[in-house]
């Protein structure tokens, strides 16, 4: 199996298709109005036919209500829901239960006690996602920003757990990551974008390839 690799904030047909012609596993839609990679459910759903059958369709959401939800589920019909904020793990289980979807929850990781935070989880979601925690600043996303944790915090992680990683990949560094901390998935946003929202066909170009070709080396 070879590592997966999810382009995370597509907003345009145009980067939807570098993305999917480039072989991303999973493409993600944000809905979440404070981030510039925000889309409507009417792009959604159209971006989600563009996608179908092509990648799994991811929908991310932050502390969603129901209504967000079932919004968010009907126009988009995603393969996998993404939960980015800070839902408990019964919420977590309610939300799965609800939408009868697999879902990935992502928690933040900035020392080694965060990784005890992942234990209430596991049981309750198809995916774990390992994200850095966002800047203490009042105007930081919940992520999305562009910005790593240490990934030698893994080193201490319970190795029977697979994970998608993500927090400031790029091009550059993500070869090293999947070499030190050895994935399921990558993950990026921010990595492939030439400016906040605007996504890149090189550069996801260039991401994949990376990712790929680092998976194969580590397997020699
Ligand atoms: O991308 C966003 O705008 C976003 C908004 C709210 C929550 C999460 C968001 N993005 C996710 O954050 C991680 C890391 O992104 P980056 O590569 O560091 O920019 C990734 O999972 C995005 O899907």
């Amino acid at each position: 199996m070879d590592i997966l690799v999810k382009i995370c904030g597509l907003s345009t047909p145009e980067t939807l298709e570098a993305a999917l012609g480039a072989g991303a596993d999973f493409v993600g839609f944000v809905r979440y109005p404070k981030s510039p990679r925000h889309v409507s459910l009417d792009l959604g759903h159209k971006l989600s036919l563009q996608a179908r059958g092509r990648a799994r369709r991811v929908v991310l959401l932050v502390d969603p209500t129901d209504e967000a939800i079932a919004q968010a589920v009907e126009a988009i019909n995603p393969d996998l829901i993404q939960l980015h904020g800070s839902e408990s793990p019964q919420r977590v289980a309610e939300i799965r239960s609800m939408v009868k979807r697999p879902v990935m929850k992502a928690v933040g990781i900035a020392e080694p006690s965060d990784l005890q935070a992942l234990t209430p989880y596991a049981d309750g979601v198809d995916h774990i996602l390992l994200d850095a925690k966002p800047p203490r600043t009042g105007q930081a996303l919940p992520g999305g920003n562009g910005i790593s944790f240490d990934w030698r915090l893994l080193d201490g992680l319970d190795r029977k757990l697979s994970f998608m990683l993500s927090g400031g990949l790029n091009p550059d560094n993500v070869a090293e990551a999947i070499r030190l901390t050895k994935p399921k998935a990558v993950d990026v946003s921010s990595g492939v974008e030439s400016g906040p929202g605007l996504k890149d066909p090189a550069r996801i170009e260039a991401f994949i390839r990376a990712a790929r070709t680092a998976f194969a080396a580590a397997r020699h």
